[in-house]
C-alpha cells in the first residue's frame, strides 16, 4: 500500500507540495487529480524517492521511503508519461533488457517476459520490433516494462495520453487486473471523466495541497452534497409527488418525462432505501430508482469552485 503523512516539498522559492496526506490500499486504483501545477508529479517524484521531501512520511508496502530507499525501490515501479524506449529492439528484447537489469536469472527471464506480456494483452507483438508499434501499443510495452519486477505499488504518470479509446478499455482491464492481484495502483491524469472508470479511488490536489480524497462515491457525496434521486414509474404519478413530499430527505420533485421524474435529495442512502419502500408501498409501480451520478470532471470543477479542505 501507499502511505504518505504529511509530505512536504520545497523547491528553492516554491512550496509545491503542502502537507499532504494520502493512503491508497492493496487492490485500490487512486488517481491523483490536479490542474497544471498542482504538484501531481512533484508528490509522485517524492513518494518514488526521486526527491528529497522537506518533511513527510512516505510508506511503500509497509518500506519506509526516506529510512529504507534501496527496499522500498523493490517493491515499486514507475511508468512515466512520456518513456524512453529502444525502436531497434524486439518487444521481448526490450522487456528482456529490463528482466536482466532486474537481475532475473536468464532462465526465468522469458517466463517473466511472457507473463508482462500476456497481462497488458500484448503475446501478438513480442517478435514485433518497437518502432512498428502503434502510440497505444508502445504504452502497453511500457507498462509491460514495468510489471517486470512485479511491483506491488505501481506509479502512472498520465497512462492514458494519447491512447485511442479502444486502448483505453485495455487499459482499464489491466489495471482492473492488477488491482484484483491486490496491486496498489496511483494514476495522475488530466483525463477526468476517464478516471471514473480506472478509479476506485481519487485524490484531488490544488496548489499543493490535497482539497479532497477518497473513494470516488464519498468524494462525489461530499462535494457535490446533495444528489439527484432518477426515479421511473410505470404508473402512480400523482402518488409519487405525493409520497416524495412528504419525505424530508426531498426538496422538489421535477417531471423529466413521461415517466421519469428527479428529486433533489439530501438524505443518505437508507433515507433513500426507505423513500423506495415507501413509493412501492403506497402502489406506485417502481420501474428504476438510484442517483445521478456526476462524472469527475464535474466533481473536478466544483471542487476548485468550492475549495473545500
Ligand atoms: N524543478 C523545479 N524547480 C522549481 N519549481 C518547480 C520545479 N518543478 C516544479 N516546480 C513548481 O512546483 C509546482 C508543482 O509542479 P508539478 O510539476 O509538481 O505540478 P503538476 O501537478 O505535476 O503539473 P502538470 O500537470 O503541469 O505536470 C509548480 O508551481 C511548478 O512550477
Amino acid at each position: 500500500m501507499i502511505h504518505v503523512k504529511d509530505l512536504r516539498v520545497d523547491y528553492d522559492t516554491v512550496c509545491a507540495v503542502h502537507d499532504l496526506s494520502l493512503e491508497v490500499g492493496p487492490g485500490e486504483v487512486c488517481g491523483l487529480i490536479g490542474p497544471n501545477g498542482a504538484g501531481k508529479t512533484t508528490a509522485m517524484r517524492a513518494i518514488l524517492g526521486l526527491i528529497e521531501p522537506t518533511y513527510g512520511q512516505i510508506d511503500l508496502a509497509g518500506v519506509d521511503m526516506r529510512e529504507r530507499p534501496r527496499d522500498a525501490c523493490k517493491v515499486v515501479a514507475f511508468m512515466p508519461d512520456f518513456p524512453p524506449m529502444y525502436d531497434d529492439l524486439k518487444v521481448w528484447e526490450f522487456l528482456d533488457l529490463f528482466a536482466n537489469s532486474y537481475f532475473i536469472p536468464r532462465k526465468e527471464r522469458p517466463g517473466v517476459v511472457d507473463r508482462s506480456l500476456e497481462l497488458v494483452g500484448l503475446m501478438e507483438k513480442k517478435d514485433e520490433f518497437v518502432a512498428t508499434l502503434s502510440r497505444g501499443m508502445r504504452q502497453r510495452a511500457m507498462l509491460a516494462k514495468t510489471l517486470i519486477p512485479d511491483p506491488k505499488v505501481l506509479l502512472l504518470d498520465e497512462p492514458s495520453s494519447g491512447v485511442d479509446p479502444r486502448g483505453r478499455i485495455d487499459l482499464k482491464n489491466i489495471l482492473r487486473r492488477l488491482a484484483s492481484e491486490g496491486k496498489t495502483v496511483l494514476i495522475s491524469s488530466h483525463i477526468l471523466a476517464e478516471m471514473t472508470e480506472f478509479c476506485t479511488s481519487v485524490a484531488i490536489m490544488e496548489r499543493g495541497r490535497m482539497v479532497v480524497s477518497g473513494t470516488v462515491d464519498a468524494v462525489r457525496d461530499r462535494v457535490l452534497g446533495a444528489g439527484v434521486l432518477v426515479i421511473e414509474v410505470l404508473d402512480g404519478a400523482d402518488e409519487l409527488r405525493r409520497v416524495v413530499e412528504a419525505d424530508p430527505g426531498a426538496s422538489g420533485v421535477e417531471r423529466v418525462n413521461g415517466r421519469t421524474f428527479e428529486v433533489p435529495y439530501h438524505g443518505d442512502a437508507e433515507q433513500a432505501a426507505g423513500l423506495l419502500a415507501s413509493l412501492v408501498g403506497s402502489g406506485v409501480r417502481v420501474a428504476s430508482f438510484g442517483r445521478r451520478k456526476e462524472g469527475l470532471e464535474e466533481l473536478f470543477l466544483k471542487v476548485g469552485a468550492k475549495e473545500l479542505s
